[in-house]
């Protein structure tokens, strides 16, 4: 509705009985003069020729000519009387955009009434891995509750702890649920670990108030003894079926991650030379430059996020950062050298930022260096002009200035990470495009399970009227008047049969069918019961009729108070 006149917001959104006039006269005393503004309508505009109206907390001011002049006016568009399925736009058709290929694996067009397989499969496959429990007889000393935390999970494999590299210490991460919220979590412990001061917990609610997609937020931190031992527990975000880029790109044998390391595979001749040049090139080993600059710009994005809030992330390590889907990063295990640091007694953490922010530069060089080159190798001393000739020669000179602008010191001038942006440039477009490409493929993929969600209501409360055994003491009532009519509908829907009498199985048909009868459609559709005796014809506007009866009834007989008989 095209609203003329002026708008008063009404933070109370209860502007019921606004009526200004009246209450101002039935005021003791002279009435407030109040200021008049451009913006604000004077009370003498509310003349009682003007009509007010009060929607969501908004009221709106028009004359009655304006009321009058809308009423009659046409509506220059008509909404349809129901909802349907409709065909996908075409920036979501096949064959639109050679990134949206990449970006939900195959990409395959989604037809029909479903979100597409690979969607469907990758979500419940990680629903699947959010349900996942551990084996007893596997982790036998596994408490059943820590904390606000229960059915807890490792996610590493049964075996002997080791110390991580990365914090020196043991740590263990497990999946688990929060009994409060219900919600899954990560929880991330360091054994043997008793906080010996205060210091850790300014750092942690540092790390608490960030927010970045590529960042796994830190949502918890607390000591117990549940493990049989002082450990203390950061709770993270879960990110099921995630792996780490380690896993991803450096663990697994050529054949298998598609990249061939140019320091290990052995069919590959070294040290670096033209003779290795080519067999890299022959073998397509390396990894595409827009996956590298894809990870850049991720990278880039939390790491000035992390910096602007004066922490340092310290964990730009391959096993630190996990990948999701195909080509999703989100730094993990955040805060916990901080707060090691922080227990340690060395209260120089905050001013130390600084200095650890260089640190993360010179870590996301190495990173970029170790992908370009496919292998953990590559950041050694010893071959890091080997390593710089390999991506010299494989990628662009963009990529190399990135990677020796990060490695390489510059004169002892503080480098910071806002100097990557100019460097990414244009690639962004390219980067926002692609997410855009998928916002919209994964919108439409929405709109179906809308689609199939709105007709599993309609299904519900079909199958609840349908065959029900009795209602209020009438153990007829399922089989007589609408419900007998919505019995053969369901018949008609679910168990017709072809005219060699074999189950007819169309999904076309029963969702037009479906759709037909939440519409109210005037099309005629004939009815047959299962004697064959009677054959009724009726359209499914009379269908729509009976089915809303019905479950009105049964709806009301389920808020009855008194049960029936009583
Ligand atoms: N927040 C998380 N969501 C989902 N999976 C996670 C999460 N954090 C860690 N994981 C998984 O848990 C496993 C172990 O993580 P961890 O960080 O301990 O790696 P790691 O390779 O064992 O490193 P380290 O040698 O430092 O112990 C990894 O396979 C990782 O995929």
């Amino acid at each position: 509705m095209n609203r003329r006149g002026a708008e008063t917001a009404d933070p109370s959104g209860d502007l019921a009985s606004l009526n200004l006039e009246p209450a101002l006269s039935r005021a003791s005393g002279p009435a407030p003069s109040l200021p008049h503004s451009a913006s604000t309508p004077s009370f003498a505009s509310f003349n009682p020729a003007r009509a007010c109206e009060h929607v969501g907390g908004t009221t709106y001011y028009f004359t009655a000519e304006e009321a009058a002049a809308q009423k009659s006016a046409e509506p220059p568009t008509v909404p349809a009387p129901f909802t349907a399925y409709v065909t996908p736009p075409p920036q979501v058709a096949p064959g639109r955009g050679a990134g949206s290929a990449s970006l939900l694996g195959a990409a395959r067009a989604p037809a029909g009434f479903f979100a597409s397989d690979e969607l469907r499969e990758q979500i419940l496959k990680q629903q699947s891995l959010m349900l996942v429990h551990p084996n007893p007889q596997a982790y036998p000393e596994l408490p059943t509750e820590v904390d606000s935390y229960h059915e807890l999970c490792p996610l590493e494999p049964p075996g002997p702890l080791q110390k991580s590299a990365l914090f020196n210490c043991v740590t263990s991460v497990y999946k688990a649920t929060n009994v409060k919220t219900g919600q899954c979590c990560c929880l991330r412990r360091i054994h043997g670990m008793r906080l010996a001061n205060t210091n850790s917990l300014q750092t942690v609610a540092q790390w608490r108030k960030l927010s970045h997609t590529s960042l796994v937020a830190l949502r918890e931190f607390f000591t117990t003894k549940a493990f049989g031992d002082n450990s203390v527990v950061m709770v993270y975000d879960y990110y099921p079926g995630a792996e780490t880029l380690m896993a991803r790109h450096f663990s697994q044998p050529p054949q298998l991650n598609g990249f061939a390391d140019p320091f290990q595979d052995p069919s590959i001749p070294r040290p670096y030379s033209a003779q290795k040049n080519a067999v890299l090139r022959q073998k397509n080993a390396l990894m595409p430059e827009a996956l590298i600059w894809g990870y850049i710009i991720q990278l880039s994005g939390v790491l000035r996020q992390i910096h602007a809030a004066g922490l340092a992330c310290r964990v730009l390590d391959p096993t630190k950062i996990l990948v999701t889907g195909q080509d999703r990063l989100h730094v993990n295990a955040c805060g916990v050298l901080d707060v090691l640091l922080a227990d340690s007694g060395n209260t120089n953490s905050m001013m130390m930022v600084q200095h650890y922010q260089q640190e993360d530069l010179v870590g996301l060089g190495k990173l970029l260096l170790a992908l370009s080159c496919n292998s953990v190798l590559a950041v050694q001393p010893d071959n890091f002009n080997t390593s710089i000739s390999i991506v010299e020669r494989h990628y662009s000179a963009d990529l190399k200035a990135v990677i020796m602008n990060l490695l390489v010191p510059n004169g002892g001038r503080q480098r910071s990470i806002n100097d990557v942006m100019p460097m990414v440039g244009a690639r962004f477009y390219q980067q926002l495009d692609a997410s855009h490409r998928l916002c919209d493929r994964l919108e439409d993929e929405l709109g179906r399970e809308v689609q199939n969600g709105r007709l599993f209501r309609l299904l519900a409360k079909l199958s609840a009227i349908t065959e029900r055994p009795e209602l209020n003491l009438d153990g007829a009532w399922a089989e007589t008047g609408d419900r007998y009519m919505l019995k053969l509908f369901r018949d008609y829907v679910f168990h017709a049969v072809t005219e060699e009498g074999r189950p007819f199985l169309d999904m076309a048909h029963v969702v037009q069918c479906l759709n037909k009868l939440d519409a109210g459609s005037s099309d005629k559709v004939c009815l047959m019961s299962r004697d064959l005796q009677n054959v009724l014809v009726t359209t499914f506007s009379e269908l729509k009729q009976c089915f809303e009866r019905s479950f009105r009834e049964l709806f009301e007989a389920s808020l009855a108070k008194d049960p029936p008989g009583a």
